[in-house]
């Protein structure tokens, strides 16, 4: 997650160098003896947690408004605390606004910008908590769960698509629907019995939930045809996904009952919605099936 932050972390980095090197183009570096160590430890602790704050914070967080809120307030806060350590180990002449004027400053602001941003995140803990809750109940309630897998049915998937883009939009962030289909199903469950066929379908849903991050949802769409629903990612990390998820499937070698090992390929089809797209679930999942449809096609050429 840290990595959607390197602008952020980049602009920091610098304003704490500039710090630096305006206190040094100002100031002397105090003599060892006049250095307070205690100020030292204390001013250097508050700002080392600062900084900590920060990572945890852009760590655990996709790019927005709120992100943004509360990074610049944690980094207004870093900078403030660590000019206010520089004071201590570089004698900046008094009257200058590098002696105490940053700290004073950038540190009552930081305050407010984080509160500011700690109002929103808590908004937005109140809007995920709901849905999550009216999410949990449905699937009690209406029951949109299949037997034989324990995963979401294809009205479960509707349901929480639509759930899943309008948060991935209020966060600005892409989200992609994966379709998986395993090839010629039909056959092994006329070689071996639709009782295995069943266990495979089940054992198979347990291995692409490993394989899985804990954003994600898994649903069986409908019969040899699971759907993965992949919160804040574009086409390019989806891509890379479905190339472990296939490779996983592949490699799966099933054990039948009469002690024959099943490999089965699988096809994908995936659709991407771009943070400001107005898809809706269900044009999502239309584009994720010709796709998919489209890849069967290159396997195995339907007749015309
Ligand atoms: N065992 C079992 N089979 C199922 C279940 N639901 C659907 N099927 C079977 O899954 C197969 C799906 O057939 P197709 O859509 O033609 O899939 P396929 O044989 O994999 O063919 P391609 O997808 O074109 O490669 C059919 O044989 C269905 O009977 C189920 O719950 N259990």
């Amino acid at each position: 997650m840290i990595r959607l932050h390197k602008w952020k972390l980049l602009a920091i980095a610098l304003a704490t160098n500039l710090t630096i090197l305006l206190s040094l183009a100002v100031g002397d570096i105090k003599p060892w003896a006049s250095i307070d160590w205690l100020d030292i430890i204390g001013e250097g602790g508050v700002s080392l947690l600062a900084a900590l704050w920060l990572v945890f914070t852009l760590n655990s967080r996709p790019t927005g408004s709120v992100t943004n809120l509360l990074s610049l307030g944690l980094a207004l806060i870093f900078v403030g605390t660590f000019q206010d350590l520089m004071d201590e180990v570089i004698a900046i002449e008094d009257g200058l606004f590098l002696r105490g004027g940053i700290e004073s400053t950038l540190m009552p602001l930081g305050l407010v910008v984080l509160t500011v941003g700690l109002y929103h995140w808590h908004k937005e803990q109140l809007l995920f908590t709901e849905q999550r809750r009216k999410r949990e109940q449905d699937f009690r309630e209406y029951r949109m769960q299949d037997t034989l897998t324990g995963l979401g049915d294809a009205r479960f998937l509707k349901q929480q698509l639509e759930a899943l883009q309008t948060q991935c939009q209020l966060n600005h962030q892409p989200l992609t629907l994966l379709l998986l289909d395993l090839d010629h199903f039909d056959q092994t469950n006329r070689r071996f019995g639709h009782r295995e066929g069943d266990r495979l379908l089940r054992e198979l849903g347990e291995l692409i939930l490993l394989n899985l991050r804990r954003c994600d949802l898994l649903c069986r769409y409908a019969g040899d045809r699971f759907a993965v629903v992949l919160p804040n990612t574009g086409e390019l990390l989806a891509g890379q996904l479905a190339e472990q998820l296939t490779r996983a499937v592949e490699h799966f070698a099933y054990k039948t009952n009469q002690g024959e090992t099943v490999y089965h390929s699988v096809s994908t089809g995936m659709a991407t919605g771009a943070d400001k797209s107005e898809d809706s679930a269900q044009a999502l999942i239309e584009r994720a099936t010709l796709r998919l449809l489209a890849a069967k096609d290159l396997k195995a050429p339907r007749a015309a």
